[in-house]
């Protein structure tokens, strides 16, 4: 029977020297670390990291050609998730530091006992292992209990997959790791923010920025701050928000829209847990939580080159991302029903009754603006309203308008030819019947709102409708 190699992923051990390598490996596998692959030169390392698996390195700093510092650094960047320990045969504190800022996780000098060598990689090991169940554990707790559903009141909803977030929610509240927020604009990520700092314990306030409009320059002002006399103008000194987040959380907004030279100094943050005050050689450190949030995707945009792999992999550990309205259509009548009553109390109105064909028409739209745009859609319905019953009209009107002029439910966009694609034309009956048949399915039968989404009346509808039946 074959024996399981240990650990489940693969080490890499690169050295140019063939003796030192076996020597190596076999400390190792005495130790019962057998899943090990070696290489001797070093141009070879990242072809055999791209075939993947490997997920611990152990590097030799002088080597011909490729040197260790180089790879250590190309490593980083491609490949932030590898650990590398680096082994060298000088005894320098500079190179050790020099290697642990370009990430290394551990450093050792060749004259080490095999004994502290073996134990270093063990700790490697188990710290990636810990990593894997951690992230095990937090598929896990998407189908756990609350411990706290009071914190999630704000957030109205009854979708199993949104219960789900605030199980995880709940579990990575008090973690000093990032959290990484994504979803579309107006699904609800500031709400989740706020929840997750209310249940992190911090005593400290939420401090939130939106990074997206800020150059590198405006960047590091607002983060770090100031001292008298940074630059011109700066005649007084200036607390970053970093500082005005002390014991509590800071919100970064619109991630996915910082400059590059700003992520490298938002990535050092976060690793060194320092950061310097515009114009002061005098280091601070950061002491907030850090929470951030994004409509972007950032799979796409590092795939692009405009969001840096590092930077994202740090916010690898804690993330989630918030589905937008459309594909929760059961949230639409709740939704409906708390804005009418938050809206009914800001305009010290009574709460309307809604229209019974209200739910259906809302979920013929594909809500572009999410949660935000239904809010909006009902505060401006309320604030006409004079009824006790909510007037379908201005939800007719907001529909249309977002839709910008194309039916709402129907194609795409108003220059969209549904029928460019088709090689052979339906005939004009036919059309007629399918787009009827479309409209009714889509307004679940209700002949007043499929004539609405047609651009009908609906008796012109009914009349159609019966002239088919005959
Ligand atoms: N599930 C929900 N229950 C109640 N209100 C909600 C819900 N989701 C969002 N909202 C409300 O919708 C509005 C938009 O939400 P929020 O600002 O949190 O969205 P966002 O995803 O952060 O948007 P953006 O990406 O544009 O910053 C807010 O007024 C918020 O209170």
């Amino acid at each position: 029977m074959d024996k399981a190699l240990y650990p489940s992923f693969r080490i890499l051990l690169v050295d140019d020297e063939p003796a030192w390598l076996d020597a190596l490996a076999l400390s190792l596998e005495w130790s019962g670390i057998t899943n090990i692959v070696t290489c001797q030169d070093s141009r070879e390392v990242m072809g055999i990291v791209e075939s993947g698996d490997v997920e611990l390195i152990l590097l030799d700093l002088n080597m011909p050609n490729l040197g260790g510092e180089e790879l250590l650094a190309l490593i980083g960047e491609r490949h932030p998730e590898i650990v590398t320990i680096v082994i060298s045969g000088m005894n320098q504190v500079e190179g050790a530091v020099q290697c642990m800022k370009l990430g290394a996780y551990d450093y050792f000098v060749k004259t080490s006992e095999d004994e502290r060598l073996v134990s270093g990689v063990v700790r490697a090991i188990r710290m990636l292992e810990l990593k894997q169940e951690n992230r095990q554990m937090s598929q896990c707790i998407l189908h756990g209990e609350l411990k706290h559903p009071e914190a999630f009141d704000a957030i109205i909803t009854a979708d199993s997959r949104m219960h789900a977030i605030f199980s995880y929610i709940e579990a990575v509240a008090r973690s000093s790791e990032p959290l990484l927020i994504t979803g579309e604009s107006g699904v609800g990520k500031e709400l989740f923010a706020q929840v997750a700092h209310r249940l992190s314990g911090c005593r400290g306030p939420l401090v939130a920025v939106n990074v997206a409009g800020l150059d590198d320059n405006a960047f590091s002002d607002t983060l770090f701050g100031h001292v008298r006399g940074a630059y011109t103008g700066a005649d007084q000194a200036r607390r970053g928000m970093i500082e005005e987040a002390a014991d509590g959380t800071l919100f970064l907004d619109e991630i996915g829209d910082m400059s590059l030279p700003s992520q490298v100094k938002l990535l050092r943050l976060l690793q060194e847990g320092e950061y310097f005050p515009l114009g002061s050689d005098v280091p601070k450190r950061i002491r907030a939580r850090v929470i951030v949030a994004t409509h972007q995707d950032l799979t796409a945009k590092q795939a692009a080159g405009t969001f840096r792999r590092d930077l994202y992999y740090r916010f690898r550990t804690h993330q989630v991302h918030i589905p937008p309205l459309r594909e929760r259509k059961g949230d639409l009548a709740p939704l409906l029903d708390h804005f009418l009553g938050e809206a009914a109390r800001a305009f010290g109105k009574k709460k309307p009754t809604p229209p019974k064909e209200l739910p259906q028409l809302l979920a013929t739209h594909s809500f572009p603006g999410n949660v935000r745009e239904l809010k909006a859609m009902v505060f401006d319905a309320v604030s006409t309203h004079r009824e006790r019953v909510l007037s379908l009209e201005s939800f007719y009107q907001a529909l249309r308008a977002t839709d910008g002029g194309t039916p709402p439910g129907l194609v795409g966009g108003p220059d969209q030819n549904p029928f460019a694609c088709m090689e052979r034309l339906p005939t004009f009956g036919s059309a007629i019947e399918l787009l009827m048949d479309e409209a009714l399915a889509r307004s679940g039968g209700k002949q007043t709102i499929a004539a609405r989404l047609l651009g009908m009346t609906p008796s012109g509808l009914n009349k159609r409708l019966k002239s088919l039946s005959k």
